[in-house]
């Protein structure tokens, strides 16, 4: 298959950029993704206005209970915005490189800055159902594999064929999580750590979560890495961050089992307290920190 069929060329995202700009006359410098039972931070933006992920060209379709499957543009906090209300998942049987489309897209609109978020499972057996874990850093298990977003030929017009991932999650938009966190008094259930991507869309079983645990992960979750690194690719800033919605189970005498609705259900306990982090995060943006950070 060439790339161009599997999506994501910059031809397609062009297209779809284009067919935006046309229809919105918000010009967004902040991105926003919303995990599973997180999309109520959508409804936060002034002035909304809403595209069906059916109506856009090229888009995916949203297939998950929880991810309502539109993009709203609009104003939060000043800034202009765009936000995913649902995302993409590997398991859903998207191509990857269809699932990480609208970072590109994203990036041909004028986005400087990424905020996602997402469900997870907690493996650090100090994170509490209901913590916050801002992402410090991830492991990326499909990769392993060879299952990256940036396989294929490379388009140097969205960045360069080797991009460094030591720095994927920005150092200071991870600090201004923690200082927002201290004055609103979060800093309690404020965790940072380490994300592990699988894909889905069983869960884990013990064994693996023993050794994602023992490999340095944090939490697990199906999601947000593969967005992140064609963010990361294409230069803009990213921040994600984790709703730890179940505790990864890691004992064989448990009788835990993790299962969507929970997850769903902490997401709409935590989605108060997510929305006014986030949205003061980015009422906080330094517009002269929105620069194109590029790898190149
Ligand atoms: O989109 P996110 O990563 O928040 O969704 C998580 C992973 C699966 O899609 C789902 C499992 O409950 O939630
Ligand atoms: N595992 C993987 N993905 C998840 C989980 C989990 O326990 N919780 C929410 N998304």
């Amino acid at each position: 298959m060439s790339e161009s069929t599997i999506g994501g060329s910059y031809e397609e995202c062009r297209t779809t950029a284009d067919w935006l700009l046309k229809h919105t006359q918000v010009r967004p410098i902040v991105g926003i993704v919303c995990g599973s039972g997180l999309s109520a931070l959508a409804d936060m933006l002034k002035d909304p206005q809403v595209f069906k992920y059916c109506d856009i060209p090229n888009f995916p379709r949203s297939t998950v209970r929880g991810h309502a499957g539109q993009l709203v543009f609009g104003t939060l906090k000043g800034k202009s915005c765009v936000c995913m209300q649902g995302r993409f998942h590997l398991y859903e049987g998207h191509p990857i490189q269809k699932i990480t489309l609208p970072m590109r897209v994203f990036k041909l609109l004028g986005v400087k800055t990424m905020l996602m978020t997402n469900a997870a499972g907690g493996l650090n057996q100090d994170y509490k159902v209901g913590d916050f874990m801002v992402i410090k850093d991830h492991i990326n298990m499909p990769g392993f594999a060879g299952v990256n977003p940036l396989s294929g030929p490379n388009d140097d017009r969205f960045g360069v064929r080797f991009p460094c991932m030591s720095d994927a999650y920005d150092r200071e938009l991870r600090q201004l999580a923690h200082d927002v966190a201290g004055e609103l008094g979060f800093s309690d259930f404020l965790k940072e750590g380490v994300y592990c991507v699988l894909g889905g869309p069983s869960f884990e079983t013990i064994a693996e979560c023993r050794m994602l645990h023992r490999l340095g992960g944090d939490a697990v979750g199906m999601s947000t890495v593969h967005e992140v690194i064609v963010a990361r690719h294409a230069g803009m800033r990213c921040f994600a961050m984790s709703l730890i919605s179940n505790r990864a189970v890691m004992d064989y005498d448990s009788r835990e089992r993790a299962n969507h609705d929970e997850v769903l259900e902490t997401g709409n306990q935590r989605a108060k307290q997510m929305e006014v982090l986030v949205s003061t995060m980015v009422a906080r943006l330094d517009d002269n920190e929105n620069n194109d950070k590029n790898n190149s």
